[in-house]
């Protein structure tokens, strides 16, 4: 049984992927304290929502979803709930797998995830640390769970604020883009869903050419700029921007916002 405590925008993300995937209803249970969302998702998925002590009590797996600074509470509410071998696996931006541990019962195996929310339609990304008392066994567990709802890697954990900061925040920064993209379109006289279905289609191209060619992405975009062509002439101008910087500058300050999570 797989307990996910805390369906925000994440958990709700992981609970549908998992759902449309290889967990059947009665294999996947939720807590959600607002009870108006609770019901929404009884609703929606027919799954069971209960109290986190009851999630701890049933559940083998353990899906952490709450914000940062909810969970050290979370943890010490259902501690003293788990049996032998529980597996706690956390999405928690910034949190180290080593304060996580702080707050349960000795030798709680714990992993860090930091998955994103393409989960939701089976394309998510996720990476995974293991805490001190994580064996093989428990990652394996953690990246077949995952697994079902994209791709998973194993990583070490000193690299998992970049991961925040590229994969987890990632989706955001291509969202970004896509919208400033669709005003350009929109600004110039386009209709809004004309815009929206050609910008649309072409992040799903671009990234179908990334992951099914294997090229560096600057051979991908040398191959679309054509000598003294429309789109030298766009990179040029997003080059006087500064936005190669800007996109720099940004991952740097996700990294760092995420290590400073653990702080707060
Ligand atoms: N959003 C994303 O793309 C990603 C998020 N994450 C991580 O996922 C976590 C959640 O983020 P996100 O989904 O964006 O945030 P949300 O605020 O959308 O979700 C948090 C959820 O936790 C619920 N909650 C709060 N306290 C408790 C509790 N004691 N027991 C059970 N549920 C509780 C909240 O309920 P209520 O609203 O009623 O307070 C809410 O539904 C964060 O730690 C974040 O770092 C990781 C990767 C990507
Ligand atoms: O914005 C956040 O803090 C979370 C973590 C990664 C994506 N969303």
């Amino acid at each position: 049984m797989i307990a996910i405590i805390g369906a925000g925008k994440m958990g709700e993300a992981l609970l549908a992927g998992m759902l449309a995937k290889d967990h059947a209803q009665h294999e996947v249970l939720v807590t959600e304290p607002r009870e108006e969302h609770a019901d929404e998702l009884r609703a929606r998925y027919g799954i069971d929502v209960v109290p986190s002590e009851e999630a701890a009590k049933r559940a083998d797996t353990l899906l952490l979803a709450l914000k940062p600074h909810d969970m050290p509470a979370l943890l010490q509410q259902i501690g003293h709930h788990l049996s032998a071998g529980t597996l706690v696996i956390s999405v928690a931006a910034g949190l180290t797998t080593e304060a996580l541990e702080s707050h349960l019962p000795v030798s709680v195996p714990v992993v860090r995830a930091m998955p994103n929310t393409p989960a939701l339609v089976g394309e998510g990304m996720t990476a995974l640390a293991g805490g001190s008392h994580a064996g093989p066994e428990h990652l394996e567990r953690a990246e077949q769970l995952l697994g079902t709802v994209g791709e998973v890697i194993r990583l070490e954990e000193r690299h998992m604020d970049t991961v925040t900061a590229i994969s987890g925040s990632g989706p955001a920064y291509f969202y970004f883009i896509a919208e400033t993209m669709v005003e350009a379109g929109v600004a110039m006289g386009m209709p809004r869903d004309t815009a929206q279905r050609l910008v649309g289609h072409t992040v799903t191209g671009a990234a179908a050419m990334l992951e099914g060619t294997g090229e560096h992405p600057v051979v991908l975009r040398e191959n679309v700029t054509s000598p003294g062509g429309t789109t030298a002439a766009a990179l040029r101008e997003l080059e006087r921007h500064g936005v190669r910087t800007a996109f720099t500058d940004a991952i740097e300050a996700a990294r760092d916002r995420s290590r400073s999570l653990s702080q707060s």
